[in-house]
């Protein structure tokens, strides 16, 4: 992509979206076009017919979409399937009629079998049932995929379809009900700190700034009850799964390498591409929530929520595909997540 290159980011507000447009930026791009969910919503077809005629976008970075953890995609997988097909389907429709030079389609790791061999290769796709707390949401997902290849095999455009892992970063969901675990771990220990010093007045802030704590969690914080209570976290399930975590931002420069990438444009155009971006390593809940509470300064009591499902037991991406292209992360977790911490603690 040359830096005068109209370049569309959808859902540049978003944890994904967000990361794209600083890298982008940063490489120099100086003809970038976005809008928000209030300004264009994507499940309008005619919206966004409207604005490819209009706009006439280049390159699209399709990072809109219906987000959420496990709890999300399990309460309203009528969201997750509608919006995300509503989406997805607008969007690289409108990138062939209008002639887009090449779309990126962000799918998620979730779309690969519950019950897959570790580490998860891209061929692994539909060999086996999903995982029925996101299901939704994963077919919505594969229907993308099949949606870039059947287009790229009838029309000839490079639509690139990537799988990234689990996510984290700043402008991350903080929502402790809809939210992925590593940013509700932050915010729940970091309350839990706040609450253990009697810091009623910070925690007022946080829920301005992020969003209302729910009835439960505030009774094991002891926000109601602030007569010596201890505050306990509570976190889901059993701490048992596994999961891979990469930095939005090591994944916005992977999806900004690879959407200007001869050997992918070459494969894209070859037959059925598909691209994990992870890190290649994974730890347990508990492991994670461990190390978020160190950061956080935490050292109360952990509660685990049985009643909580724990989802797939491991999503390991193999990433071999992606190293042979040249690509590996830049960022260690511990080192991502108190950047993180250190972002979200300055935002009130
Ligand atoms: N977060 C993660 O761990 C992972 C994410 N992904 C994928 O990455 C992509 C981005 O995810 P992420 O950044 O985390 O999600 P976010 O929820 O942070 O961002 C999604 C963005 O899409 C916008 N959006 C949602 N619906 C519409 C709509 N109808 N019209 C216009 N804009 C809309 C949102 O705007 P608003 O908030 O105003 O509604 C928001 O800016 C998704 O495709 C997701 O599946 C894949 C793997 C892991
Ligand atoms: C990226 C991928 O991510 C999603 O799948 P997931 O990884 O299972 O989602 P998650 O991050 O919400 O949970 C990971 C694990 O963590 C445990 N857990 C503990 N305590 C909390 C907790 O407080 N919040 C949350 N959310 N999880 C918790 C939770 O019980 C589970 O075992 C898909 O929905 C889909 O969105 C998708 O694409």
């Amino acid at each position: 992509m040359n830096r005068d290159a109209k370049i569309y980011v959808a859902g540049h507000r978003g944890l994904v979206g967000s990361a794209i447009l600083r890298k982008l930026r940063e490489q120099g791009c100086r003809n970038i076009i976005s809008r928000t969910h209030r300004e264009l919503d994507l499940t309008s077809q005619d919206a966004v017919k409207d604005f490819f005629e209009k706009e006439r976008p280049e390159y699209v970075f399709l990072a809109a979409a219906k987000v959420g953890g496990i709890l999300g995609n399990a309460t309203y997988p009528a969201d997750f399937i509608y919006q995300n097909l509503a989406i997805q389907t607008h969007v690289i429709h409108a990138a062939w009629q209008y002639r887009v030079k090449r779309l990126l389609f962000l799918g998620s790791s979730c779309i690969y079998p519950r019950d897959c061999p570790q580490p998860m290769k891209e061929e692994y796709l539909m060999t086996g049932p999903l995982e029925p707390t996101n299901a939704p949401y994963a077919v919505a997902k594969i229907a993308g995929i099949e949606m870039c290849w059947a287009y790229n095999r009838q029309y000839g455009t490079r639509f690139i379809p990537v799988m990234p892992t689990n996510l984290y970063g700043i402008h991350d969901n903080f929502n402790l009900e809809t939210s992925h675990v590593l940013p509700a771990l932050i915010r729940k220990f970091h309350l839990a700190t706040l609450a253990g010093r009697g810091d009623w007045e910070a925690i007022q802030k946080d829920e301005a700034c992020y969003g209302p704590v729910p009835p439960d969690i505030r009774a094991a914080l002891g926000m109601s009850d602030t007569s010596g209570h201890i505050p306990r976290v509570v976190l889901w399930g059993s701490g048992s799964p596994r999961r891979e975590f990469l930095h939005a931002d090591d994944l916005a420069d992977a999806c900004v390498s690879v959407m200007s990438h001869k050997d992918v444009a070459h494969e894209v155009a070859s037959g059925p591409f598909l691209l994990n971006i992870g890190c290649g390593t994974d730890l347990t809940i508990r492991e994670i929530a461990e190390t978020v509470a160190h950061i956080t300064g935490f050292d109360g009591t952990v509660i685990w929520d049985a009643d909580k499902p724990d989802g797939t037991p491991q999503k390991l991406l193999d990433v071999s595909r992606l190293n042979a292209l040249g690509w590996q992360p830049r960022t260690p977790l511990a080192q991502g997540v108190q950047e993180v911490y250190d972002w979200y603690v300055c935002q009130y």
